[in-house]
């Protein structure tokens, strides 16, 4: 044991020293704050941890992922993790999944059979995943997160204390859709532009994503709306020369001269404003002979640092949108439906945001910003400390003791700033749309059940009579979905003779019941079912089995949850809410118009 140190028996006592020892740990996250973890795990006599990251070694973790190093770069996460912390306690066990936890392998039994769930992720749709899964499990989760010099770790239990969708998160930055479409007044305007209008609309999915002018047409903007709404279908039409030669001066033309022009039309927009300049194009890059890229004159390190000049921003638009449209196009050769998302690592993606924010910002008279400004801005990046990792790795396990020691009275969340601020556990939320859910396992045989199955056997049959572990007996008007995606609804029952299977509801599914009907006592209620398939269900037998909470039953719950700005997730401060949430605020809020990773558009 020389040099090594580990907690022993009376370190900690020989009862706590036990629980520990014997505990069946989850940790899901193998990055800056999971290496602390793992290792403090191992020292502190955990001697069962599973681990499940889906990432490999990336030359940027090295600085503060400390189990990795050089010879590792490429290698999965959780394994190298696992090695590394084996040199610390070769006793201990460790299993590596080198995976995403929402993969169905990790399905409830498996959550069931840990004693404690450990977070150290960096995102919030698998924050809320695993959220959803320990509340269905009854297993405590310990969450945390970092941002710089901040931090926090907070306790979550079913029914115990608040789960981690009881405190809304803070939305993502919203700007009025005038603002970022017809009148940008900052330098991070035209990037969220660029970003998360143009490169959707030339290299997003068209179908699903291409954000929509849903503005109520007021008397006031009705003039900008039907411009906007003509800008845009004229950019439809011009999609249909991806590929040709003339694309890149095609996109320019319309975007930066065209668009531009019939702007100016509105002089009400600039009665107290200054007004844009269009482009010409054949002055700025229409005449240029040579072949040489102008970023040749200059090191790669200052090409990265420099404001550009308007031919040089020009010369990289015209570069970046046959390189993105070529990569869209192969793709889209096996996968009609391909489409890019903005990626700051992505070379051709930010040069593509760079220029065009540039070009715009130049128009609108706005400061313009080097590539390596815009990477920031456009990716929101924040430095991780190592420090504060490690203050909040300890602290994970010190509360995973006090858990485990059952000392829940003990138990604090804490938030780290530039103190150490410990609070008291706070109860459920009422109002928390996530864990006063009622939540149940469906045994079902998903090869053979339909919708019908479901809708009308599993939720809808009412249990009057009946054994009450028949079915939910939800009664009225009810939705079924699986995240986004509507199965069912009264007006659409399509699928209704479509096995589960064939809908893509399979084992580890999670399918959430919604009952919208306008009965005061059931308005609202959301029910989650978590999809167990079992080949030996069948017509002839057991159709299914419904197990989970009727001690709870589905209650009514308010619309709005409540806010509590001080308890949020360090990660989640410039985080945004995830895809469904962003859905359901669309669906809910007519203008919300413009959707991308970390951005939403709104009306003004
Ligand atoms: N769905 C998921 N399943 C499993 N692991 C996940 C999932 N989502 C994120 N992770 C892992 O959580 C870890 C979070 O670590 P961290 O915040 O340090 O991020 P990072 O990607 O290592 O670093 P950075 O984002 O700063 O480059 C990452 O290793 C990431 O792969
Ligand atoms: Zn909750």
């Amino acid at each position: 044991m020389a040099g090594r140190y580990q907690h022993s028996k009376t370190t900690i006592g020989v009862d706590l020293f036990q629980k520990v020892s014997e505990a069946r740990v989850l940790m899901v996250g193998a990055g800056g704050i999971g290496c602390e973890l793992l290792k403090n795990l191992v020292m502190s006599g955990f001697s069962y941890v599973e681990v499940v990251d889906l990432d490999t070694i990336d030359m940027s973790n090295l600085n503060r992922q400390f189990l990795f190093q050089r010879h590792h770069i490429g290698k999965a996460k959780a394994s190298v993790a696992r090695e590394s912390a084996l040199h610390f306690n070769p006793d201990a066990k460790i299993v590596a999944h080198h995976a995403s936890i929402y993969e169905p392998q990790f399905d409830i039994s498996w959550f069931k059979s840990f004693d404690i769930v450990l977070n150290a992720l960096d995102n919030l749709a698998a924050r809320r995943h695993v959220n959803g899964m320990c509340l269905a499990a009854g297993v405590p989760l310990i969450e945390s997160g970092t941002e710089g010099f901040r931090g926090q770790v907070t306790l979550h239990m079913k029914r115990l204390t608040r789960c981690y969708d009881c405190d809304a998160k803070p939305t993502k930055k919203t700007y009025p859709v005038c603002t970022i479409r017809s009148t940008p007044s900052a330098p991070i305007h035209c990037i969220v532009w660029a970003k998360s209008y143009l490169f959707n609309q030339l290299f997003g999915n068209t179908e699903e994503e291409e954000p929509t002018i849903n503005l109520e047409e007021t008397s006031q903007n009705a003039e900008e709306m039907a411009h906007l709404r003509h800008e845009n279908e004229a950019l439809k039409r011009l999609r249909d020369a991806i590929g040709s030669d003339a694309y890149g001066k095609l996109v320019f033309e319309k975007v930066f001269t065209d668009d531009i022009k019939g702007l100016l039309l509105m002089e009400e927009l600039w009665k107290n404003r200054r007004p844009p300049t269009p482009l010409n194009f054949e002055e700025i890059a229409g005449n240029r002979k040579s072949t040489k890229p102008m970023r040749d004159s200059v090191e790669w390190n200052q090409w990265d640092h420099k404001v550009w000049t308007l031919e040089e921003n020009a010369e990289v638009f015209l570069e970046s949108v046959p390189e993105l449209a070529k990569r869209l196009l192969e793709q889209r050769r096996t996968d009609p439906n391909y489409s890019l998302s903005f990626d700051k690592d992505d070379d051709d993606a930010l040069n593509f945001v760079t220029a065009t924010a540039n070009l715009r910002a130049y128009i609108y008279g706005l400061e313009q910003k080097s590539r390596f400004a815009v990477k920031e801005m456009a990716g929101n990046i924040i430095p991780a400390v190592a420090t504060t990792n490690a203050i909040i790795a300890g602290l994970i396990v010190l509360t995973a003791m006090k858990v485990l020691g059952g000392n829940w009275s003990d138990c604090k969340n804490t938030w780290v700033a530039s103190t150490i601020n410990p609070e008291r556990l706070d109860k459920p939320n009422s109002n928390c749309a996530v864990c006063t859910t009622g939540s149940f396992i469906l045994t079902i045989n998903t090869r053979t059940a339909t919708l019908r199955d479901l809708v009308e056997r599993v939720i809808q049959q009412h249990p009057e009579g009946e054994d009450e572990s028949q079915g939910l007996g939800i009664s009225g008007e009810i939705t079924v979905q699986e995240g986004d995606r509507l199965l069912y609804d009264p007006d659409f029952e399509d699928n209704m003779d479509v096995t589960l299977k064939d809908l893509g509801i399979l084992h580890a599914s999670r399918v959430m019941i919604t009952n919208d009907d306008d009965d005061e006592e059931t308005k609202n209620v959301t029910v989650v079912l978590h999809i167990v398939h079992s080949d030996s269900l069948g017509e002839s037998e057991t159709l299914f089995i419904l197990d989970g909470d009727r001690d709870i039953p589905p209650r009514p719950r308010k619309p709005e949850p409540e806010t509590n700005e001080t308890k949020r997730s360090a990660n989640d401060l410039t985080e945004i809410n995830g895809e469904s949430s962003l859905t359901k605020r669309r669906k809910m809020d007519p203008e919300v118009t413009a959707v991308d990773d970390d951005v939403v558009v709104v009306g003004d």
